[in-house]
Protein backbone atom coordinates (compact mmCIF):
# COMPACT_ATOMS: atom_id res chain seq x y z
CA UNK A 1 0.00 0.00 0.00
CA UNK A 2 0.84 3.15 -0.56
CA UNK A 3 0.00 6.61 1.11
CA UNK A 4 1.90 9.24 -1.39
CA UNK A 5 2.27 8.55 -5.01
CA UNK A 6 3.71 10.44 -8.08
CA UNK A 7 3.75 9.79 -11.50
CA UNK A 8 4.91 11.13 -14.31
CA UNK A 9 5.82 14.16 -12.67
CA UNK A 10 7.53 17.39 -14.17
CA UNK A 11 8.25 20.54 -12.67
CA UNK A 12 10.94 23.25 -12.18
CA UNK A 13 11.42 27.28 -12.53
CA UNK A 14 11.85 28.21 -15.54
CA UNK A 15 12.40 26.12 -19.17
CA UNK A 16 14.35 23.39 -18.36
CA UNK A 17 12.60 21.00 -15.75
CA UNK A 18 14.50 20.62 -12.72
CA UNK A 19 12.08 17.51 -12.17
CA UNK A 20 11.92 15.01 -15.49
CA UNK A 21 8.80 12.88 -15.78
CA UNK A 22 9.94 11.26 -12.27
CA UNK A 23 7.79 8.40 -10.60
CA UNK A 24 8.25 7.30 -6.65
CA UNK A 25 5.97 5.39 -4.22
CA UNK A 26 6.20 6.04 -0.88
CA UNK A 27 5.09 2.83 1.39
CA UNK A 28 2.45 3.40 3.72
CA UNK A 29 3.24 3.87 7.77
CA UNK A 30 7.40 3.69 6.81
CA UNK A 31 10.02 6.17 6.84
CA UNK A 32 11.07 6.92 3.15
CA UNK A 33 14.31 8.76 2.54
CA UNK A 34 14.81 10.74 -0.40
CA UNK A 35 18.40 11.23 -1.08
CA UNK A 36 20.35 12.98 -3.73
CA UNK A 37 22.94 14.94 -4.87
CA UNK A 38 22.31 19.05 -3.83
CA UNK A 39 20.89 20.08 -7.16
CA UNK A 40 18.78 17.03 -7.89
CA UNK A 41 15.24 18.27 -7.36
CA UNK A 42 14.60 16.85 -4.06
CA UNK A 43 13.17 20.04 -2.59
CA UNK A 44 11.39 20.43 -5.50
CA UNK A 45 9.24 17.21 -5.63
CA UNK A 46 8.68 18.29 -1.32
CA UNK A 47 7.13 21.10 -2.32
CA UNK A 48 5.31 19.72 -5.45
CA UNK A 49 3.91 17.25 -2.89
CA UNK A 50 3.24 19.68 -0.26
CA UNK A 51 1.48 22.22 -2.50
CA UNK A 52 3.70 25.06 -2.65
CA UNK A 53 4.44 24.23 -6.41
CA UNK A 54 2.50 23.76 -9.43
CA UNK A 55 4.09 21.00 -11.56
CA UNK A 56 3.83 21.49 -15.44
CA UNK A 57 2.76 17.33 -15.73
CA UNK A 58 2.32 14.43 -14.14
CA UNK A 59 -0.01 13.61 -11.04
CA UNK A 60 0.57 13.47 -7.00
CA UNK A 61 -1.93 11.22 -5.35
CA UNK A 62 -2.17 11.97 -1.47
CA UNK A 63 -4.21 8.59 0.64
CA UNK A 64 -5.77 7.83 -3.03
CA UNK A 65 -6.81 11.00 -3.79
CA UNK A 66 -4.92 12.56 -6.83
CA UNK A 67 -4.37 16.44 -5.12
CA UNK A 68 -2.37 17.84 -8.33
CA UNK A 69 -2.46 16.67 -11.47
CA UNK A 70 -4.05 18.23 -14.94
CA UNK A 71 -6.21 20.59 -14.24
CA UNK A 72 -6.02 20.13 -10.63
CA UNK A 73 -4.54 21.82 -7.59
CA UNK A 74 -5.78 20.82 -4.07
CA UNK A 75 -3.91 23.99 -1.56
CA UNK A 76 -1.44 22.74 0.71
CA UNK A 77 -3.75 22.92 4.10
CA UNK A 78 -6.08 20.30 2.39
CA UNK A 79 -3.28 18.00 1.24
CA UNK A 80 -2.92 15.93 4.51
CA UNK A 81 0.37 16.35 4.14
CA UNK A 82 2.37 17.38 7.41
CA UNK A 83 5.61 19.52 7.30
CA UNK A 84 8.79 19.82 9.14
CA UNK A 85 11.18 22.10 7.59
CA UNK A 86 14.63 23.02 7.73
CA UNK A 87 14.74 25.19 11.08
CA UNK A 88 11.30 24.22 12.36
CA UNK A 89 9.90 27.78 11.06
CA UNK A 90 7.72 28.45 14.00
CA UNK A 91 5.86 31.39 14.63
CA UNK A 92 7.33 33.34 17.05
CA UNK A 93 4.47 34.88 18.23
CA UNK A 94 2.84 32.02 19.41
CA UNK A 95 3.87 29.85 22.66
CA UNK A 96 4.07 26.08 22.19
CA UNK A 97 1.28 24.71 22.26
CA UNK A 98 -0.49 27.02 19.71
CA UNK A 99 2.01 26.55 17.55
CA UNK A 100 1.02 22.57 18.18
CA UNK A 101 -2.61 23.37 17.95
CA UNK A 102 -2.43 25.88 14.83
CA UNK A 103 -3.67 23.10 11.94
CA UNK A 104 -6.32 21.69 14.93
CA UNK A 105 -9.09 24.08 13.58
CA UNK A 106 -11.03 21.15 12.17
CA UNK A 107 -11.33 19.54 15.41
CA UNK A 108 -13.62 20.07 18.14
CA UNK A 109 -12.79 23.05 20.29
CA UNK A 110 -12.75 20.70 23.79
CA UNK A 111 -10.24 18.22 21.71
CA UNK A 112 -7.86 20.29 21.24
CA UNK A 113 -5.79 21.14 23.81
CA UNK A 114 -5.56 17.16 25.38
CA UNK A 115 -4.18 16.59 21.26
CA UNK A 116 -1.96 19.21 21.69
CA UNK A 117 -0.75 17.97 25.38
CA UNK A 118 -0.45 14.53 23.89
CA UNK A 119 1.81 15.45 21.03
CA UNK A 120 4.17 17.54 23.63
CA UNK A 121 4.32 14.48 25.38
CA UNK A 122 4.71 12.21 22.15
CA UNK A 123 7.91 13.96 20.96
CA UNK A 124 9.31 15.20 24.49
CA UNK A 125 8.02 17.78 25.17
CA UNK A 126 5.31 17.57 28.10
CA UNK A 127 4.51 20.80 30.20
CA UNK A 128 6.38 22.92 27.76
CA UNK A 129 3.37 24.40 26.17
CA UNK A 130 3.33 28.05 27.84
CA UNK A 131 6.72 28.57 26.94
CA UNK A 132 7.49 30.81 23.55
CA UNK A 133 9.89 29.04 20.34
CA UNK A 134 13.15 31.36 21.35
CA UNK A 135 12.90 29.90 24.94
CA UNK A 136 13.83 26.53 23.44
CA UNK A 137 16.89 25.10 21.92
CA UNK A 138 17.35 24.21 18.60
CA UNK A 139 16.65 20.71 18.49
CA UNK A 140 13.30 21.50 20.96
CA UNK A 141 12.36 23.60 18.03
CA UNK A 142 12.45 20.65 16.03
CA UNK A 143 10.61 18.76 17.94
CA UNK A 144 7.69 21.61 18.59
CA UNK A 145 7.82 21.30 14.27
CA UNK A 146 7.48 17.33 14.30
CA UNK A 147 4.52 17.99 16.63
CA UNK A 148 2.75 20.82 14.82
CA UNK A 149 3.29 18.04 11.68
CA UNK A 150 1.75 15.56 13.71
CA UNK A 151 -1.27 16.47 15.60
CA UNK A 152 -3.42 17.15 12.49
CA UNK A 153 -2.97 13.06 11.87
CA UNK A 154 -1.89 13.84 8.39
CA UNK A 155 -1.69 10.42 5.60
CA UNK A 156 2.37 11.92 5.11
CA UNK A 157 5.09 13.76 7.18
CA UNK A 158 7.59 15.44 4.63
CA UNK A 159 10.71 15.89 6.59
CA UNK A 160 13.48 18.46 4.71
CA UNK A 161 16.52 17.85 6.23
CA UNK A 162 14.93 18.72 9.69
CA UNK A 163 18.29 17.98 11.67
CA UNK A 164 20.83 19.88 9.72
CA UNK A 165 21.69 22.93 11.94
CA UNK A 166 21.78 20.61 15.30
CA UNK A 167 25.14 19.43 16.33
CA UNK A 168 26.26 15.87 16.05
CA UNK A 169 25.20 15.21 18.86
CA UNK A 170 21.88 15.98 19.21
CA UNK A 171 21.28 14.68 15.77
CA UNK A 172 21.67 11.00 16.82
CA UNK A 173 19.15 11.86 19.50
CA UNK A 174 16.45 13.64 18.02
CA UNK A 175 16.85 11.18 14.58
CA UNK A 176 15.74 8.14 17.04
CA UNK A 177 12.82 10.22 18.62
CA UNK A 178 12.04 11.65 15.26
CA UNK A 179 11.42 8.15 14.21
CA UNK A 180 9.87 6.57 17.05
CA UNK A 181 6.98 9.24 17.03
CA UNK A 182 6.20 8.59 13.52
CA UNK A 183 6.05 4.95 14.20
CA UNK A 184 3.92 5.66 17.26
CA UNK A 185 1.55 7.78 15.00
CA UNK A 186 1.70 4.84 12.25
CA UNK A 187 2.79 8.00 10.11
CA UNK A 188 4.30 7.70 6.43
CA UNK A 189 7.19 9.94 6.70
CA UNK A 190 9.40 11.34 3.64
CA UNK A 191 13.07 12.52 4.47
CA UNK A 192 15.32 14.75 2.65
CA UNK A 193 18.52 15.05 2.96
CA UNK A 194 21.83 14.81 0.94
CA UNK A 195 23.05 12.93 3.81
CA UNK A 196 23.94 9.21 2.51
CA UNK A 197 24.77 7.66 6.37
CA UNK A 198 21.45 9.20 7.62
CA UNK A 199 19.09 7.56 4.83
CA UNK A 200 21.12 4.74 5.26
CA UNK A 201 20.60 4.64 9.23
CA UNK A 202 17.54 6.05 9.93
CA UNK A 203 14.83 4.94 6.59
CA UNK A 204 13.36 1.35 5.84
CA UNK A 205 13.08 2.47 2.41
CA UNK A 206 15.54 5.09 0.07
CA UNK A 207 14.75 6.70 -3.88
CA UNK A 208 18.20 7.80 -4.64
CA UNK A 209 17.44 10.74 -7.02
CA UNK A 210 19.55 11.91 -10.01
CA UNK A 211 18.83 14.82 -12.10
CA UNK A 212 15.51 14.71 -11.81
CA UNK A 213 14.18 11.31 -11.44
CA UNK A 214 14.86 8.12 -9.47
CA UNK A 215 17.74 6.58 -10.37
CA UNK A 216 16.88 3.59 -7.76
CA UNK A 217 14.85 2.46 -4.89
CA UNK A 218 14.71 -0.14 -1.99
CA UNK A 219 15.47 -1.58 1.18
CA UNK A 220 19.11 0.67 2.19
CA UNK A 221 20.32 -2.79 2.73
CA UNK A 222 19.62 -3.60 -1.04
CA UNK A 223 20.58 -0.17 -2.41
CA UNK A 224 23.81 -0.92 -0.65
CA UNK A 225 24.37 -4.22 -1.99
CA UNK A 226 22.80 -3.92 -5.07
CA UNK A 227 23.39 -0.86 -6.31
CA UNK A 228 21.86 -0.50 -10.24
CA UNK A 229 24.86 1.74 -11.51
CA UNK A 230 28.73 3.03 -10.46
CA UNK A 231 27.14 6.28 -9.71
CA UNK A 232 24.73 5.04 -7.16
CA UNK A 233 27.49 2.89 -6.14
CA UNK A 234 29.66 6.13 -5.27
CA UNK A 235 26.91 7.89 -4.22
CA UNK A 236 25.21 5.70 -1.17
CA UNK A 237 28.61 5.27 0.36
CA UNK A 238 32.50 4.04 -0.14
CA UNK A 239 33.04 1.90 -3.66
CA UNK A 240 35.74 0.01 -5.41
CA UNK A 241 34.79 0.15 -8.96
CA UNK A 242 37.43 -1.98 -10.64
CA UNK A 243 36.99 -3.19 -14.73
CA UNK A 244 35.37 -6.91 -14.29
CA UNK A 245 34.55 -9.65 -16.67
CA UNK A 246 31.75 -12.24 -16.26
CA UNK A 247 32.96 -15.36 -16.14
CA UNK A 248 31.46 -18.86 -15.13
CA UNK A 249 29.19 -16.92 -12.44
CA UNK A 250 32.23 -15.23 -10.85
CA UNK A 251 33.51 -11.90 -12.28
CA UNK A 252 37.35 -11.41 -12.82
CA UNK A 253 38.86 -8.06 -11.47
CA UNK A 254 42.40 -7.07 -10.34
CA UNK A 255 41.94 -8.28 -7.07
CA UNK A 256 40.95 -11.71 -8.18
CA UNK A 257 37.47 -13.82 -8.95
CA UNK A 258 34.62 -13.40 -6.84
CA UNK A 259 31.21 -14.58 -6.71
CA UNK A 260 28.51 -12.51 -8.41
CA UNK A 261 25.81 -10.87 -6.60
CA UNK A 262 22.30 -12.68 -7.16
CA UNK A 263 21.14 -9.14 -9.05
CA UNK A 264 24.01 -8.97 -11.63
CA UNK A 265 22.48 -9.29 -15.03
CA UNK A 266 24.14 -12.60 -16.19
CA UNK A 267 24.12 -12.07 -19.35
CA UNK A 268 26.83 -9.22 -19.39
CA UNK A 269 29.96 -10.07 -20.02
CA UNK A 270 32.40 -6.91 -19.37
CA UNK A 271 31.52 -3.98 -17.14
CA UNK A 272 32.51 -2.29 -13.58
CA UNK A 273 32.41 -4.88 -10.96
CA UNK A 274 31.37 -2.91 -7.42
CA UNK A 275 32.88 -3.87 -4.01
CA UNK A 276 32.96 -2.11 -0.58
CA UNK A 277 36.40 -1.14 1.02
CA UNK A 278 34.92 -3.30 4.03
CA UNK A 279 34.91 -6.43 1.72
CA UNK A 280 39.00 -6.09 1.52
CA UNK A 281 41.49 -7.20 3.88
CA UNK A 282 45.11 -6.31 4.93
CA UNK A 283 47.53 -9.79 5.03
CA UNK A 284 50.60 -10.69 5.30
CA UNK A 285 52.36 -10.23 1.41
CA UNK A 286 54.01 -13.71 1.65
CA UNK A 287 50.79 -15.70 1.11
CA UNK A 288 48.52 -13.06 -0.32
CA UNK A 289 46.54 -13.55 -3.30
CA UNK A 290 47.25 -10.22 -4.62
CA UNK A 291 49.74 -7.69 -3.42
CA UNK A 292 50.14 -3.62 -3.25
CA UNK A 293 51.93 -0.98 -2.09
CA UNK A 294 50.26 1.39 0.89
CA UNK A 295 49.74 4.74 -0.59
CA UNK A 296 47.97 6.41 2.15
CA UNK A 297 46.56 5.91 5.44
CA UNK A 298 43.12 7.58 7.14
CA UNK A 299 42.40 6.93 10.40
CA UNK A 300 38.96 7.53 11.38
CA UNK A 301 38.85 5.99 15.12
CA UNK A 302 36.43 3.07 14.46
CA UNK A 303 38.81 2.58 11.21
CA UNK A 304 40.95 3.04 9.06
CA UNK A 305 40.59 3.70 5.53
CA UNK A 306 44.18 2.47 3.53
CA UNK A 307 44.66 3.39 -0.22
CA UNK A 308 46.67 0.18 -1.85
CA UNK A 309 48.22 0.46 -5.25
CA UNK A 310 48.17 -2.75 -7.34
CA UNK A 311 50.57 -4.03 -9.62
CA UNK A 312 48.40 -2.87 -12.74
CA UNK A 313 48.06 1.28 -11.21
CA UNK A 314 44.97 0.90 -9.82
CA UNK A 315 44.64 1.92 -6.68
CA UNK A 316 41.85 0.73 -4.26
CA UNK A 317 40.57 1.77 -0.84
CA UNK A 318 40.61 -1.22 2.25
CA UNK A 319 38.31 -0.49 5.17
CA UNK A 320 40.50 -1.82 8.01
CA UNK A 321 38.82 -2.28 11.78
CA UNK A 322 40.18 0.03 14.46
CA UNK A 323 44.28 1.12 13.86
CA UNK A 324 46.37 -0.10 11.26
CA UNK A 325 50.18 -0.81 11.59
CA UNK A 326 50.97 -0.19 7.95
CA UNK A 327 52.29 3.04 6.86
CA UNK A 328 52.76 4.29 3.40
CA UNK A 329 55.31 2.81 1.38
CA UNK A 330 54.90 -0.53 2.78
CA UNK A 331 53.67 -3.52 0.50
CA UNK A 332 50.66 -5.68 1.57
CA UNK A 333 48.86 -8.26 0.98
CA UNK A 334 45.20 -8.20 -0.37
CA UNK A 335 41.82 -10.61 0.21
CA UNK A 336 38.63 -10.06 -0.82
CA UNK A 337 35.05 -11.54 1.10
CA UNK A 338 31.70 -11.44 -0.12
CA UNK A 339 30.13 -11.13 -3.33
CA UNK A 340 30.86 -8.24 -6.27
CA UNK A 341 27.71 -6.90 -8.50
CA UNK A 342 28.70 -6.56 -12.29
CA UNK A 343 27.25 -3.42 -13.87
CA UNK A 344 27.01 -1.64 -16.71
CA UNK A 345 30.00 0.97 -17.44
CA UNK A 346 28.10 2.92 -19.81
CA UNK A 347 24.86 3.26 -17.65
CA UNK A 348 24.56 6.65 -16.56
CA UNK A 349 22.74 8.78 -19.15
CA UNK A 350 24.48 11.80 -20.52
CA UNK A 351 26.27 14.37 -17.98
CA UNK A 352 24.75 12.43 -15.10
CA UNK A 353 28.33 11.64 -13.68
CA UNK A 354 31.17 14.02 -13.82
CA UNK A 355 29.32 15.87 -16.70
CA UNK A 356 27.99 19.78 -16.50
CA UNK A 357 25.51 19.36 -12.90
CA UNK A 358 23.71 22.20 -12.32
CA UNK A 359 25.74 22.32 -8.78
CA UNK A 360 28.69 20.70 -8.54
CA UNK A 361 28.45 17.85 -5.99
CA UNK A 362 27.24 14.63 -8.20
CA UNK A 363 30.65 12.77 -7.34
CA UNK A 364 31.27 10.55 -10.24
CA UNK A 365 31.91 7.22 -10.11
CA UNK A 366 35.76 5.96 -9.61
CA UNK A 367 37.06 3.19 -11.57
CA UNK A 368 39.75 2.39 -8.21
CA UNK A 369 40.59 5.47 -6.67
CA UNK A 370 43.77 8.25 -6.95
CA UNK A 371 46.54 8.03 -4.56
CA UNK A 372 47.65 10.64 -2.22
N1 LIG B 1 12.88 29.32 -6.67
C1 LIG B 1 13.71 28.89 -7.62
N2 LIG B 1 13.87 29.56 -8.78
C2 LIG B 1 14.71 29.13 -9.74
N3 LIG B 1 15.44 28.01 -9.65
C3 LIG B 1 15.35 27.28 -8.50
C4 LIG B 1 14.49 27.68 -7.44
N4 LIG B 1 14.58 26.77 -6.44
C5 LIG B 1 15.49 25.86 -6.87
N5 LIG B 1 15.93 26.15 -8.10
C6 LIG B 1 16.90 25.36 -8.90
O1 LIG B 1 16.31 24.09 -9.14
C7 LIG B 1 17.28 23.06 -9.04
C8 LIG B 1 16.83 22.04 -8.01
O2 LIG B 1 16.76 22.66 -6.75
P1 LIG B 1 16.27 21.88 -5.45
O3 LIG B 1 16.23 22.88 -4.34
O4 LIG B 1 15.03 21.13 -5.73
O5 LIG B 1 17.47 20.87 -5.24
P2 LIG B 1 17.84 19.99 -3.96
O6 LIG B 1 18.11 18.63 -4.47
O7 LIG B 1 16.80 20.13 -2.90
O8 LIG B 1 19.20 20.68 -3.52
P3 LIG B 1 19.82 20.92 -2.05
O9 LIG B 1 20.22 19.57 -1.53
O10 LIG B 1 20.99 21.78 -2.33
O11 LIG B 1 18.76 21.57 -1.22
C9 LIG B 1 18.59 23.76 -8.70
O12 LIG B 1 19.32 23.93 -9.88
C10 LIG B 1 18.17 25.08 -8.13
O13 LIG B 1 19.14 26.05 -8.37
Amino acid sequence: MTDLSVRALTAGYGKAPVLDRLDLDIPSGRLTAVLGPSGCGKTTLLRCVAGFLRPADGTVTVAGRIVAGPGRHVPPERRAVGIVAQEGALFPHLTVARNVGFGLTSLPRAERAPRVEAMLELVGLAGLGSRMPHELSGGQQQRVALARALAPRPSVVLLDEPFNALDTALRGDLRDDVRAALAATGSTGVLVTHDQEEALSWADHIAVLRQGRVAQHGSPQELYAEPVDPWVASFLGDAVLLPGRHEGGRVLTALGAHPLTPGSDSRLTVGTAVLRPEQLQLCSAEAAPVRGSVTRVRFHGHDALVAVALADGTTVRVRHPGPVSVVPGDETGLRVQGAAALRATAADPPGAAGGPTKKSTDRPPRAGLPTG
